[in-house]
């Protein structure tokens, strides 16, 4: 047990997908790690009709997700779980019954000493935030004179710019920025919160982080997997509102701001949003024909097995044009990044799962070894967000024997490799810290904006000119050939997995 506040999370959208795969499992694990506040109560919240024990059977005792580790814990720890967790419905629609809601809420309150400090999930469709928001705020569940109430927001935050902006004018009618968490679930992350170490806690590295050593940064984010039954929302979204638009842009503000003042969330996110309002806007039609480019994947066999093409998936229009790839190339308009090209890369159905950043150092000024084999004459600094957790760092070092040859080697750590090396799950680490009041890891109002304005004018040209090419590429390869044109005249891209030997944790799918 830990000094938090007794507090009550309502999910609305409690009968979901992400409430049963995602939101129930980190709580579980809260619950098992002991971090969970004395008084705790989940309350579901959705329109389907169901008891507590309905519920606790569906999102709990049934839970594929929990299976396992309800197997390890044994009968008992689960029900006192599950015996926390209750249901209310609102009928058939959410414009209605919120009286009735406030009253459950009050009741449990009163038998559990909650206090008043509540935690609403918003896990539904977006275009009920702002009237869930508003049904709050008419119960006064957003007065914050006893007890503290906070509101976390899903993805997808906007459609566009302007729909962001409306979506944060709506929901700051009835709520304050600061009681507002908007979730990126990238943030949870360990390996995207120990950027900020490993940038802002060594010598070693901080003093080279900048245009003068910096050649520059490059960002894969791939998946295996194709749509996965998601493919009517997908077709709609598209690779850069989905993964890019949020997630990537996440890791580039962070990979890009300047050394905060402090480790607060206020100092942290001045300087992330910083480093976004930085972003060149690119909006001529010659600009972003040059620098970005989309696909989309095609059917293909892999490892004996055909898989669909992007057309072919339930949901997705037979001649949809929306991306399932997209690669950017873009410039940080300040101090520290002037010049220096950010290559930033996502998409479905690549060889493997892997999200990482490299950091291309320049040469050496003036070269006096000669090279041998691989060694391609700069450093590398690797930050693997998944999987295989970790850091790897690659420079040259002599060839043993005679005269002065240069091959690379690899310094590499994991974070397996660590006695406290469990990784906490990103849902469990983001729910934490709302349970806290800590908003560090979560984005905030200006951040998104400032994400969006860089990405709508990327949106609008690939929606409207005929020049926006989707540019095919068969399922199980590393995206489309012309992606490669985008990194001139320096390298490809570093896809990882094409020297086994070099790295050969990242790469199962390779060994196979
Ligand atoms: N699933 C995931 O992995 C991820 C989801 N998200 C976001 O989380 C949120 C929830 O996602 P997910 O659980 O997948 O969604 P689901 O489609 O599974 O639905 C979530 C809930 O919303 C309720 N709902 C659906 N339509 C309406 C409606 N028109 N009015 C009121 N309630 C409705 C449903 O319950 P009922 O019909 O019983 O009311 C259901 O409980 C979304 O905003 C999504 O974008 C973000 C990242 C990942
Ligand atoms: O938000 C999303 O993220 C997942 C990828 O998340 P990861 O933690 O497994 O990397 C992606 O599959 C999904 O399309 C997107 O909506």
């Amino acid at each position: 047990m830990n000094n938090l506040d007794n507090q009550m999370l309502i999910i609305f959208g409690a009968s979901g997908d992400l409430t049963v795969r995602k939101l129930i499992p980190a709580l579980y694990d809260l619950y098992t790690g002991n971090f969970l506040p004395e008084n705790f109560v989940v309350l579901g919240v959705s329109r389907s009709n169901l008891s507590d024990e309905a519920f606790r059977e569906k999102v709990v005792y049934s839970s594929d997700f929990l299976k396992e580790r309800i197997e390890k814990d044994g009968k008992e720890k689960v029900e006192s779980f599950a015996n926390m967790l209750f249901y209310e419905d609102l009928g058939d629609s959410y414009d209605t019954d919120f009286e009735k809601l406030s009253n459950r809420i009050a009741g449990l309150d009163t038998k559990f000493k909650i206090n008043r400090n509540y935690i609403f999930y918003l896990s539904i469709p977006p275009s009920i935030y702002e009237v869930v928001a508003k049904n709050l705020a008419d119960q006064k569940l957003n007065d914050e004179s006893n007890g503290w109430k906070r509101l976390i927001v899903e993805k997808p935050f906007g459609y566009s710019l302007e729909t962001a902006k409306e979506l944060n004018v709506g929901l700051q009618k009835y709520f304050k920025e600061t009681q507002i968490f908007r979730i990126d679930h990238y943030l949870g992350k360990e390996t995207v919160q120990n950027i900020l170490v490993t940038r802002f806690s060594n010598s070693i590295f901080e003093p080279l982080w900048n245009r003068n050593y910096i050649r520059h940064i490059e960002i894969t984010n791939a998946e295996s997997v194709g749509v996965e039954g998601r493919g009517g929302y997908y077709d709609k979204s598209g690779a850069l509102r989905d993964m890019f638009q949020n997630h990537l842009m996440q890791i580039v503000s962070i990979i890009a701001m300047e050394p905060p003042i402090n480790d607060s969330p206020e100092e942290i996110r001045n300087e992330k949003v910083k480093a976004l309002q930085s972003l060149r806007i690119m909006n001529d039609e010659k600009t972003l024909f040059e620098n970005t480019i989309k696909g989309q994947y095609l059917s293909a066999v892999i490892g004996g097995n055909k898989v669909k093409g992007y057309r072919e998936e339930e949901g997705v229009a037979a001649d949809s044009t929306t991306e399932t790839f997209a690669a950017i190339k873009f410039f940080i308009d300040n101090w520290r990044w002037k010049d220096v090209p950010f290559y930033v890369r996502t998409a479905k159905r690549m060889p493997t799962k892997v999200t990482e950043v490299v950091i291309h150092f320049k040469s050496p000024h003036h070269q006096i070894f000669n090279e041998q084999g691989v060694y391609d004459n700069d450093n590398k600094l690797i930050i693997r967000i998944q999987p295989d957790e970790g850091i790897l760092m690659k420079f040259g070092v002599k060839v043993p024997g005679q005269g002065f040859n240069v091959e690379s080697a690899n310094m590499d750590f994991y974070y397996s490799s660590l006695d406290d090396g469990d990784i906490m799950d990103a849902y469990e680490r983001l729910l934490l810290d709302a349970m806290q009041g800590d908003a560090t890891l979560y984005a905030r109002a200006d951040e998104v904006e400032a994400s969006w304005k860089f990405v709508d004018p990327i949106l609008n040209y690939w929606a409207t000119s005929k020049t926006a090419i989707t540019h095919g590429y068969s399922a199980g390869v590393w995206g489309p050939k012309n992606a490669d044109d985008l990194i001139d005249g320096i390298e490809m891209w570093r896809n990882p997995c094409e020297n086994l030997a070099d790295e050969p944790s990242y790469c199962v799918f390779k060994k196979k």
